[in-house]
């Protein structure tokens, strides 16, 4: 017999539940009233028919998996007969895709109500987290032009390059500190600008540590080529844009002049700074986040509280 709460209760099939995403994904849900994980034979977890009978059981299937084989998984969930799970994908496989809704709640008024109301929703990636929530309201707003030269520096905590990165790096084999993304193609540049709306591509220098997780995302600016925006126009429109309260916080900097990347490890959500001079009319906006809690499970939770009204 089934109790009106068990009609209340969702499954959700995470595909990829062993990955560091998955992982923190199915431990936060594990707090999360009306949430029934239902999980996979560990033996079976890359058997396309154990996967199968997953997604035909769940309400909503999340993706926790390297790219192309989240794109075999929408196949998958589209080729069953007579179930329709929903979706949400943490990878980059459907985060720049019309048909995908975008699931950065805080980006704009709306897009809670259009995460809720989606099939589909792509979770967005770490470093575009911070620097779309940094750089939107001002393109916006009109205080950033969009065609501004912009320049995105980012560094991650290991785990952001999921068990590959965090197994060289707990075995002593990678360096203490790492630029990369140097070839100027990075696989979140397409997210970065469809979502910030600048119409000049950014140039996005990301870089690895030697520390597990937490991150910063910081942007320098000339305040001079802004057409007169001062620092505090800037953090006076981030701050009118995400308000009191919410997971995106906007700091004041009062006497600070450094910030270190790990204070947010373990919470969902982000902070924004905006650094400046105003003898030098220079700026340094910055974003403060958990790579593996607003930048992805934090984030895919919200996103599975909106889709499945939980
Ligand atoms: N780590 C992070 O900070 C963030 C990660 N993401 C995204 O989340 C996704 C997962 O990343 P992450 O958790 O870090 O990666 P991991 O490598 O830690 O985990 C991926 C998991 O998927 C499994 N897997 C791979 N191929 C298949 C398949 N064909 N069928 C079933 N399972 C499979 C892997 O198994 P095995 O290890 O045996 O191959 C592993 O358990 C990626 O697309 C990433 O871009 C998003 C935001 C931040
Ligand atoms: C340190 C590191 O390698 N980070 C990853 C980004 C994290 C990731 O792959 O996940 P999302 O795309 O979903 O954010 C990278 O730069 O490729």
């Amino acid at each position: 017999m089934t109790s009106p709460q068990d009609n209340q209760t969702k499954k959700i099939f995470i595909d990829g539940e062993a990955g560091t995403t998955g992982l923190e994904i199915r431990e936060k849900l594990g707090a999360v009233a009306g949430a029934q994980i239902i999980s996979i034979d560990p033996a079976r977890r890359k058997d396309a028919q154990a996967r199968r009978e997953m997604m035909r059981e769940a309400d909503l299937v999340v993706l926790c998996l390297p790219d192309d084989a989240a794109r075999e998984a929408v196949a998958m969930v589209d080729s069953l007969e007579g179930a329709r799970p929903r979706i949400l994908d943490a990878s980059t496989a459907h985060r720049t895709d019309h048909a995908w809704v975008y699931g950065f709640a805080e980006m704009e008024p709306g897009q809670a109500q259009m995460i809720a109301a989606a099939d589909r929703v792509a979770n967005p990636g770490c470093y575009p987290t911070g620097a779309i929530a940094l750089l939107r309201p001002l393109v916006e707003k009109g205080v950033l032009p969009e065609d501004f030269p912009v320049t995105i520096n980012a560094v991650s905590g290991y785990s952001g390059g999921g068990r590959q990165m965090i197994e060289q790096y707990e075995q002593g084999e990678a360096p203490n500190f790492t630029l990369y993304g140097l070839n100027f193609s990075h696989k979140h540049l397409p997210e970065l600008l469809k979502y910030t709306k600048l119409a000049r591509r950014p140039i996005f220098v990301p870089s690895v540590g030697k520390f597990h997780q937490g991150m910063l995302i910081s942007i320098p600016l000339h305040l001079d080529l802004l057409g007169g925006a001062s620092a505090a126009d800037l953090e006076r429109t981030l701050a009118n844009w995400y308000g009191d309260g919410g997971l995106v916080r906007v700091i004041p900097t009062q006497e600070e002049t450094r910030i270190e990347p790990e204070a947010l490890n373990g919470a969902d959500r982000m902070e924004l700074r905006v650094f400046s001079h105003p003898e030098y009319a220079q700026a340094v906006l910055v974003a403060r986040l958990d790579n593996l809690g607003k930048g992805a499970s934090g984030a895919a939770v919200q996103n599975i509280r909106l889709m499945l009204g939980l």
